[in-house]
């Protein structure tokens, strides 16, 4: 479309390429847009759009942005689900005949961004792929920030779908053949590669070649086509959008998911393991609790770690007895965290380096580093724990790495690598000649300043150097009368005058080409030095892991020594049996309160099915969801808040807490606690530890009851996983003379006359009655209401059979008739108004105040509660101003 320009024939061959991604087209300083990508990028990035000429005088749209500041323009556009590809340049264009060359280097999309503005340190940015088989799915994720390449074969959706939202990928890609993505919910980016990169043969080819390997079978993949394809797809995707093989992948990790505990999607919100459920209390989470790394390494890792707690006891063992150690060796704690606090972001500098982006910087921080790790092992060597001994016998203290550094790089280099600074002396000889010629030159130049000064008597003489002129000699213009005779005129300001001599310029032509030729010669030697670090990626990669691990136990030893957790005892048969259990986010919220500890005792036989009933704010909730908190800390190694504690291990946990709305997803509210719950039935086993909370208040009371009660039969009788109900359908208690393994429990509760004090106390047997009056009158409910209430209480309690109340000679019919009288003069209004009659003079402001807020009520979306709360608060405020 733009034939006419020989720079926009070759735009436009490249765009054809691209089609999906917004090109920036490298024109000298800046990268401009053309067509409609301008138009699409100058709103976005919010920058003016201008036009260009494209021959027989038509023209096209134009934007552009500085190529020194682009990092923030491209972030914009990605965070807004654009790609962009970046065309450069390929050749000098003082060089180049004709149009310079240019190619599209790299691709950036969510995934596989490498810009630091772009990554959270504490967060991996995952790239993830899934494939369709004809019996199972294929999953990859690769973060090429950190390095890190998983795979795995998945048989059901669900646990498929659980699984990409364990990685919070940062794009989702498959072919458009492979897979449909409606079940993925909105908030992950889905991007299509071509097909030919999902079929089998391909991906083995280029899984082979990238691993340079000669079979699939010594990286345990043979067996797993559909790993195969997910894991080689989605490394085609990285190196065509990369256009380069990602040098910092060393490894691809094959799992299966009940290698770990499993949590599913509802269950991590639900027990806010990570996300707090209010997106504003950032510290409710359990991570909040846990996380005192001091690397952005350690606080990937514990995530990872929370995410994916273990299920096999060695390991968990291990863990905890590292953990041990380090809670009771506060010497090797102490030290060791400190060490750890000055190591940077190993991972993300070796990704900057494998893609050819790390600058000096980078490369100091990598020495800085390295310069910690032979004090970390020389403090591991005290150690007792089977892991922490292992974990120095595998030390690699990286001390040849660093000797190279500490040899070649410049003590303190700047962030641009075309400016020089970057090599130290001694490191290459021809840098060190250079770098004589221009010290030397430059203190001539400094002299010759001073010689000046003396001959020719003027005090405010001095050398200046700018880029247009090289070196001059600047003189103000009260001197001008001592201007010796051989200085040449070149330039006059306001205040002063230029002058330039044959000698001055002579030394100039011999600093300044030092200079320059330093200063190529340095940023060779540079990437040369970043090319043979590169060949040390992975051994610095497995130091990043280890240092990431002693960073998770020292902070989770941390934890359990400021927040007085104890070790937990791997149970040998499967009872549970915690003393003083509390719960890790609710103690530390708590500010003027002590938590209340409570026991928990189960076991496979009679006490395997608890269900726990009582007053609302009774702390039901946070009793069951510290019992699953503690399952979880136990298996991810952690001590846990009690004051003794023994338990099993569990192969997956599942919290079905509360009622959320996902209106997102369409769901209604009960629609989304209907398939929470069904994928605990279809997913819990004996070993698996149940949490239900008032499962069955989204919908009728009596369908509620009705599911709660067959729900409990079905886990008593055939799935057996050890549970914990909180309800408050009291008739469940009668559960406990059916089922042998149903034990009630409920929450005390104090009356004091007519209200309430909650004790917080889980003690055996069930509750007979919520105190919600109670608690209601608690919350601030108006009186009126309260009244109204306990009659309504006591009616029904002697007669529940009575479904249908009758409101006669009540508040409640008065207020109604409130409502209609309200309304009937609000649609006089209207009417009025409609006619034309000018009623604003009648209807004073307060009245025209209530009408506004009553014309905001949502009738079809109130509750009765709501629409007399509602009322009472408008009736009041009607009585006040009378
Ligand atoms: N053991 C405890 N010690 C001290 N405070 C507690 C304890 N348990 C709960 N709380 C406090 O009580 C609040 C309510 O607890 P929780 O939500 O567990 O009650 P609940 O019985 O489940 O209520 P509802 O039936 O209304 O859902 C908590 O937010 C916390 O502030």
């Amino acid at each position: 479309m733009f034939s006419s320009t020989p720079m926009l024939i070759q735009y436009q061959e490249i765009k054809n390429s691209y089609k999906d991604c917004i090109l920036f087209y490298r024109l000298g300083d800046f990268y401009e847009m053309f067509g409609s990508d301008a138009e699409v990028a100058s709103k976005v990035l919010e920058i003016a759009l201008t036009s260009r000429e494209a021959g027989k005088g038509r023209r096209i749209p134009m934007c552009g942005v500085p190529f020194h500041s682009a990092d923030n323009y491209i972030a914009k556009l990605i965070n807004n689900d654009y790609k962009v590809a970046i065309c450069e340049q390929m050749e000098d264009p003082k060089k180049s005949k004709g149009i310079v060359k240019r190619d599209v280097v790299r691709i950036i999309t969510p995934g596989t961004v490498l810009e630091n503005n772009l990554l959270h340190e504490e967060n991996n940015n995952f790239l993830v792929c899934i494939t369709k088989g004809e019996n199972s799915f294929g999953l990859a994720a690769v973060d090429i920030s950190t390095g890190e390449f998983y795979t795995s074969e998945i048989n059901k959706k669900e646990d498929l779908i659980n699984e990409v939202l364990r990685y919070t990928p940062a794009e989702c890609i498959t072919s458009k053949t492979q897979f449909e993505l409606d079940q993925l919910p909105n908030s992950v980016k889905i991007s299509y590669h071509y097909d030919y990169a999902f079929k089998g043969d391909y991906c083995k080819k280029i899984l082979l070649e990238h691993f340079n390997l000669n079979t699939l079978q010594s990286i345990g993949l043979e067996n797993f086509p559909e790993a195969i394809k997910a894991s080689g797809a989605v490394l085609d995707y990285l190196i065509s959008t990369q256009k380069n093989p990602p040098g910092n992948i060393e490894k691809l990790k094959i799992y299966h998911i009940e290698d770990n505990m499993y949590l599913d999607f509802a269950t991590k919100k639900n027990l806010e393991l990570i996300q707090p459920i209010n997106i504003q209390e950032k510290n409710s989470t359990l991570l909040s609790v846990l996380d005192k790394t001091v690397t952005p390494l350690g606080a990937r890792m514990l995530k990872s770690w929370l995410t994916k707690p273990l299920v096999n006891k060695e390991e968990i063992q291990n863990r905890l007895n590292a953990n041990e150690e380090l809670v009771n060796n506060l010497d090797l704690r102490m030290k060791l965290r400190k060490l750890l606090d000055s190591i940077y972001d190993l991972e993300r500098i070796i990704a900057k380096i494998s893609f050819g982006n790390a600058n000096a910087k980078d490369l100091l921080a990598l020495k800085n580093s390295l310069e910690i790790l032979p004090k970390v092992k020389t403090i591991l060597e005290q150690a007792k724990s089977y892991l922490l001994k292992q974990t120095y016998e595998q030390f690699d203290d990286l001390n040849d790495i660093y000797s190279l550094l500490e040899k070649a790089l410049y003590p303190d280099p700047p962030f641009s690598v075309r400016e020089g600074n970057l090599i130290n002396d001694n490191y290459n000889e021809e840098i060190d000649y250079l770098r004589s010629i221009t010290r030397d030159g430059k203190e001539w130049i400094l002299k010759l300043e001073q010689e000046e000064k003396q001959i020719s008597g003027i005090k405010s003489l001095k050398i200046g150097y700018n880029k247009i002129f090289g070196y001059y000699i600047e003189i103000t213009k009260s001197y001008l009368h001592l201007v010796p005779e051989h200085y040449i005129r070149k330039q006059t300001l306001a205040n002063a005058e230029r002058f330039i001599t044959p000698e001055l310029k002579e030394k100039e032509a011999l600093v300044l080409g030092a200079d320059d030729k330093l200063k190529e010669l340095e940023y060779q030697t540079f990437i040369m030095l970043r090319e043979e670090i590169k060949a040390f990626n992975f051994r610095i990669l497995a130091m990043a892991k280890i240092i990431a691990e002693l960073d998770c136990l020292a902070s989770l030893a941390q934890v359990a020594v400021t927040e007085n957790y104890i070790k937990p005892e791997i149970s040998n048969n499967t009872n549970f049996n915690i003393s003083n259990c509390r719960h890790p986010v609710v103690e530390k919220k708590l500010a003027e309160q002590w938590f209340i500890p409570n026991d928990i005792n189960m076991n496979s036989d009679n006490h395997r099915f608890l269900i726990i009933t009582g007053p609302n704010m009774g702390g039901k909730s946070t009793y069951c969801r510290s019992v699953a908190l503690a399952s979880i800390l136990m298996q991810i190694g952690s001590f846990i808040p009690a004051d003794k504690a023994e338990l099993p291990i569990v192969d997956r946990v599942f919290a079905r807490v509360g009622a959320n709305d996902n209106l997102s997803t369409g769901q209604s509210t009960f629609m989304v606690e209907m398939s929470e719950v069904a994928n605990i039935i279809n997913n819990a086993t004996k070993d698996s530890l149940i949490i239900l909370d008032e499962v069955g208040r989204g919908t009728s009371t009596y369908d509620g009851l009705s599911i709660a009660w067959s729900l409990t039969e079905y886990i008593h009788n055939i799935i057996k996983a050890k549970t914990l109900f909180a309800t408050h359908y009291h008739e469940l208690i009668t559960l406990e003379e059916k089922l042998n393994g149903v034990k009630n429990y409920s929450v005390s509760v104090k009356e004091e006359g007519d209200d309430i004090v909650f004790i917080r106390k889980i003690i055996s047997g069930g509750a007979d009655r919520s105190y919600g009056i109670q608690v209601a009158k608690l919350a601030g409910l108006p009186s009126t209401i309260i009244e109204r209430s306990k009659d309504i209480l006591s009616t029904l309690e002697q007669k529940p059979e009575q479904t249908q109340l009758s409101f006669k000679e009540t508040e409640y019919k008065e207020e109604m008739l409130k409502i209609k009288e309200i309304q009937e003069l609000k649609s006089k209004h209207e009417l009025n108004t409609k006619q034309g009659i000018n009623t604003k003079q009648d209807i004073n402001s307060k009245h025209e105040n209530v009408l506004k807020q009553l014309e905001k009520i949502d009738l079809l979306n109130i509750t009765p509660l709501e629409a007399i709360n509602t009322l009472y608060k408008l009736q009041n405020s009607l009585k006040s101003e009378d």
